[in-house]
């Protein structure tokens, strides 16, 4: 197959299966024309995160930012979206889509973010798969001749687009690669819009990392405009959006306030958030975070401060608090580690639902019951919207630094993560299970920000090089006696890249400047050639 492609549009990636029904001239038009339209404006609002971030990093104050006055709310829910008491997540492979979408959840949330390696097949194959869930014909047999098919129930389909900062070094326009949100964004909108529609549903979003309000704004403008011309009905795109930006947290209510015909809620993404406190402050001496491990919602006060904020405004303003994603997933091998597993499930939920969330996040199907259960226990159905819950007291400790102490022993565990993370990510796999805890690329964001903090801040140079080195020795034997040992296998996607994982893991960590995000130099591995070579240059 060969492409056909509309003028000024270049595809710098092969064919692979699906091109033929995902990137249609027509289809490519309307990104092409999303990415004229909204190009600067993307560029511009990079620039404007990097000056914020150079000026706090230099010792600016923060503020929290109230939206405007008055007594505003957003736009209510479209009917499918009142109850969305469990959410389950996962990547956009047709057997993860099929089990998700029969979970038994209200929603599902294909991942085109943390939970995806941003290869080429990843990015058009999971839209050639999502188009056939919304048309109802996706199946799957698996290789042991399991058959797949959707069920009768299936929960409501919202799609996750890549962050802002990212560009899709697959397609080029008028010379420059596209904006990866347009890119993911354009091709979901495009082919399903308007069928989602008309089977009763309708196109919604879950926006990740946004950093204000007028990252809001900027997606509002593109659902405005995209509507207008796929001829939509105005204000049928619909938003959720994720809260894992310190900076975002400051400006929630103006989060909403942009994109009131539209948002549905707001979600405390905690493991973005985390990895944001370290990036925001990470050239500060004085504001260095203790271990992952310690790192939990309820024992650290930015986090348990940013989570009842986000309950107050939101209900305050009429949008669900969606709870984020306990790391914990179901055990077969051992049932009292399961039941262990379960329970740190159950207890994050609880105090969401005590907190007045309306539901949350599962990482996995055999979690849907557990999360079910407390939130039907704690309130009858089907949200708590009219539940006005309490300011923080104080809200000063969203930017307070959490006592506890840097380890070897924690050193050492985020070496382990980042290398089988990366080297997992670097096979096709986003989202992996390691030491029986969900990875994704937010949680290995904050291990390796960790490891470059300590570096800097506690002299953990040499310690980092040697712990690194006899890490990669260990993994590499697993991989040689079991690939699957490893705790995270090459999957679909081949072998385990452990060496190249080495490599960006030390770039990530000993470069001097603090590298913004793993993905960006990360996709120049992950293509392999000049697409994403090109992208790291083009950024320059
Ligand atoms: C920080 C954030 O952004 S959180 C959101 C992003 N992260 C995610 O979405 C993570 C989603 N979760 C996952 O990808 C997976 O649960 C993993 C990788 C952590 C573990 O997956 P596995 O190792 O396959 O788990 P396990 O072997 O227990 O799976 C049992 C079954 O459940 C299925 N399953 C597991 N997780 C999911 C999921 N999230 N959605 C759909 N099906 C799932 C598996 O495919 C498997 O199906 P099968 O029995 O038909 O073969
Ligand atoms: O996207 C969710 C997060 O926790 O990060
Ligand atoms: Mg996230």
């Amino acid at each position: 197959m060969s492409y056909q492609v509309p003028d000024g549009v270049e595809l710098r990636e092969p064919p692979v299966p699906g091109s033929e029904s995902v990137l249609t001239p027509a289809a490519l038009a309307f990104v092409a024309a999303l990415a004229r339209t909204f190009g600067q404006a993307r560029q511009e609002l990079l620039r404007r995160r990097a000056d914020r971030l150079r000026e706090v990093r230099e010792g600016k104050g923060l503020d929290l930012r109230a939206g405007p006055a008055g007594e505003w709310k957003v736009a209510s829910p479209p009917s499918d979206l009142v109850d969305r008491r469990v959410e389950i997540t996962g990547p956009t492979d047709p057997k993860m889509i099929i089990n998700a979408l029969n979970s038994g959840a209200q929603v599902f949330m294909a991942d085109f973010e943390d939970a995806n390696a941003p290869t080429w097949a990843n990015m058009v194959q999971g839209q050639a798969h999502l188009r056939q869930a919304v048309r109802r014909t996706l199946s799957y047999v698996a290789p042991d001749g399991r058959v797949y098919r959707l069920g009768s129930q299936p929960a409501v389909l919202s799609v996750r687009p890549r962050g802002w900062h990212l560009d899709e070094p697959g397609v080029w326009v008028d010379g420059r690669p596209v904006s990866a949100s347009l890119f993911d964004f354009g091709l979901f909108a495009f082919h399903n819009a308007r069928e989602l529609l008309q089977r009763g549903s309708g196109p919604y979003f879950y926006l990740p990392k946004l950093e204000g309000a007028a990252e809001a704004r900027l997606w509002n403008e593109v659902f405005e405009w995209s509507e207008q011309r796929l001829g939509l009905p105005s204000r049928s795109i619909r938003a959720t959006v994720l809260i894992e930006h310190v900076l975002a947290a400051l400006e929630m209510e103006g989060i909403l306030y942009e994109l009131r015909d539209r948002i549905t809620g707001l979600n405390l993404g905690r493991w973005d958030y985390i990895f944001s406190f370290i990036k925001t402050f990470a050239h500060r001496p004085d504001r260095v975070l203790p271990d992952r491990a310690l790192l939990t919602v309820p024992s650290t006060p930015f986090l348990r401060t940013a989570s009842q904020l986000l309950v107050h405004v939101c209900h305050r303003r009429g949008a669900h608090a969606i709870g984020g994603m306990s790391a914990y997933i179901p055990r077969k091998d051992d049932p009292d580690a399961n039941e262990r597993a379960l329970a740190q499930v159950r207890a994050d939920k609880e105090r969401e639902a005590g907190e007045g969330y309306d539901g949350a996040w599962v990482a996995h199907p055999g979690l849907v019951g557990v999360v079910r259960e407390v939130f039907e226990r704690a309130f009858p159905g089907p949200n708590q919207l009219e539940r006005m819950s309490p300011a923080p007291e104080r809200p000063e400790e969203l930017l307070a630094i959490p006592d506890g102490p840097v380890t070897e022993a924690g050193l050492a565990g985020d070496i382990d993560v980042a290398l089988r993370y990366l080297a997992a990510w670097l096979s096709g796999r986003g989202a992996v299970a390691i030491h029986h805890l969900m990875e994704d690329t937010a949680t290995a964001e904050i291990a390796r920000s960790q490891l470059w903090q300590w570096v800097r801040h506690r002299d953990f140079g040499a310690l980092y090089r040697s712990a690194r080195a006899e890490q990669l020795q260990r993994l590499r034997a697993e991989a040689g006696s079991s690939p699957a040992a490893s705790g995270a296998d090459g999957g679909d996607g081949g072998p385990l890249r452990l060496d190249e994982a080495a490599q960006l893991l030390d770039r990530l960590v000993l470069d001097p400047e603090f590298v913004e995000f793993l993905t960006i130099p990360g996709l120049a591995y992950l293509r392999g050639t000049h697409a994403g070579i090109a992208q790291e240059r083009g950024r320059g």
